[in-house]
């Protein structure tokens, strides 16, 4: 299959998931379903934005009474010549033509103020900054530590989202190490630890990683697991295989040290992930066995193998219970690219997010593949996008010092390329 069909295959190979209302506190990084809009006005009532005396007509005034912030609004509507002490956020009484600050005001003898005050001034109107029903962000909207405040500030206790998908991460390989430095013949994964940062970037949350040895078995009782959690191959017992760390170096633990399907928590897909990400296996040595765990257990492979460089034993495909399992190559480079490819347009089509297109000139030398599309580490330059090197494909490096990756299609002769941004 080409670059563009198989990132075009993976968005729609995707549902945007159901909007749910939750929480504040746990709405953070989901984007809005519906525009947001203003429950009250801001502010909700014609208020002070000084401490000092809110005033009526020409000076002396006589003061005639208190309003503190959260106290009881002054009764009566202030008349000529009559002041009322107001702290900063009070509701000012009716009648009140100004505010004036204490700093400004001359108290010459009991009771009675003077001192300039300009009419309208320091009196924040009902409305004024935000209008009862105004929209103020737009459905899309990713939900920010400020987006909080704001919902909160217009009267919202939940806001309507769509749920961040969650995503469950498999990492294969019995040469693989999660700690220290790796003996030789041992590797240290480097794909699992930049999965939940791309995951929670392109919308999404990584409800576990899980390391799994070689070979069918744990692979199927990984993939076959309940959406909730995975089963033990054999042994029935729930629970699952651990969390990188937990185990023995190089090898796997027991079951029952971590449940890679996680929970469900407010914002996120209730009942388990919506993509089973599988690190490396994806080849076709003796140690990979994704694709025939996928055939026995009767998964409908939507992308088997991209023409892309880095990357080609890239995989899509569709479990019976509709969880959607991207096999990323071994190779770390390759498995940021076919993440990029097709991890990624899933959890954006997932969230209603799709990424805004980007071209740029390239400056600096490519070699485009006869076949294949290329996906080039760069960095923007004022000359247009640069060709940093080091992007062999079981290398980071260049991806590391990389901001995007550009898309040199197959034979390509020219000026213009995509940009992909990474994060
Ligand atoms: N006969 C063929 N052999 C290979 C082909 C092919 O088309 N025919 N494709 C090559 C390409 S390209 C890639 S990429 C790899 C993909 O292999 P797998 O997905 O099966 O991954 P592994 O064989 O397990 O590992 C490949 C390589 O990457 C290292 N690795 C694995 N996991 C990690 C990790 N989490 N972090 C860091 N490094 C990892 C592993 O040690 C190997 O060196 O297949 C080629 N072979
Ligand atoms: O996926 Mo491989 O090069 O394409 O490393």
């Amino acid at each position: 299959m080409t670059w563009p069909a198989a990132r075009a295959l993976a968005a729609s190979a995707a549902c945007p998931s159901k909007p749910s209302a939750v929480p504040l506190g746990e709405a953070l990084g989901c984007r809005l379903a519906v525009p947001l809009r203003a429950l009250v006005a801001v502010p909700g009532a014609d208020v002070s934005a000084m401490d000092g005396y809110a005033v009526a007509g020409a000076g002396p005034w006589r003061v005639v009474g208190r309003v503190l912030a959260g106290g009881a609004p002054y009764a009566g509507e202030l008349r000529a010549g009559e002041a009322v002490e107001v702290a900063t956020g009070a509701p000012v009484p009716a009648g009140a033509e100004a505010v004036m600050p204490y700093e400004h005001a001359d108290l010459s003898r009991s009771g009675v103020i003077g001192g300039p005050v300009v009419p309208g001034k320091h009196i924040r109107r009902r409305g004024e900054d935000i209008s009862e029903g105004a929209v103020v962000l737009a459905a899309g909207t990713v939900v920010t530590p400020v987006t909080l405040g704001l919902a909160a500030a217009l009267g919202h206790d939940v806001l309507e989202v769509r749920p961040r998908p969650g995503v469950a991460v498999l990492v294969t390989g019995d040469e693989v190490v999660d700690a220290g430095l790796p003996a030789p013949g041992r590797v240290r994964d480097a794909i699992g630890p930049f999965l939940p940062g791309l995951v929670e970037w392109a919308g999404g949350r990584v409800t576990g990683t899980v390391r799994l040895p070689d070979g069918p078995a744990p692979l199927r009782a990984a993939l076959a697991g309940a959406p909730g959690g995975w089963a033990e191959p054999g042994a029935g017992t729930p629970g699952g295989w651990a969390e990188p760390g937990a185990g023995t170096p190089g090898g796997w633990a027991e079951p029952g040290a971590g449940t890679p399907g996680g929970g469900s928590q407010g914002g996120e897909s209730p009942g388990g992930p919506d993509v089973v990400v599988v690190c490396g296996a994806s080849s076709k040595g003796p140690a990979d066995h994704l694709r025939a765990v996928l055939a026995e257990l009767g998964a409908d492979v939507l992308v088997d193998g991209v023409a892309v460089r880095p990357g080609h034993p890239q995989l899509l495909a569709r479990l019976a219970d509709g969880r959607l399992v991207v096999g990323l190559p071994g190779n770390p480079f390759a498995a940021l690219g076919a993440a990029m490819t097709l991890l990624v347009p899933i959890l954006r089509e997932l969230t209603c997010s799709p990424a805004p297109a980007q071209t740029s000139a390239l400056s600096g030398e490519v070699r485009p593949h006869p076949c294949d599309t290329r996906l080039v580490p760069v960095r923007r330059s004022g000359r247009g996008a640069v060709p940093v090197g080091h992007d062999r494909p079981g290398s980071l490096w260049g991806a590391a010092l990389a901001d995007a990756l550009a898309v040199v299609p197959p034979g390509w002769s020219g000026e213009q390329v995509e940009l992909i941004e990474l994060p």
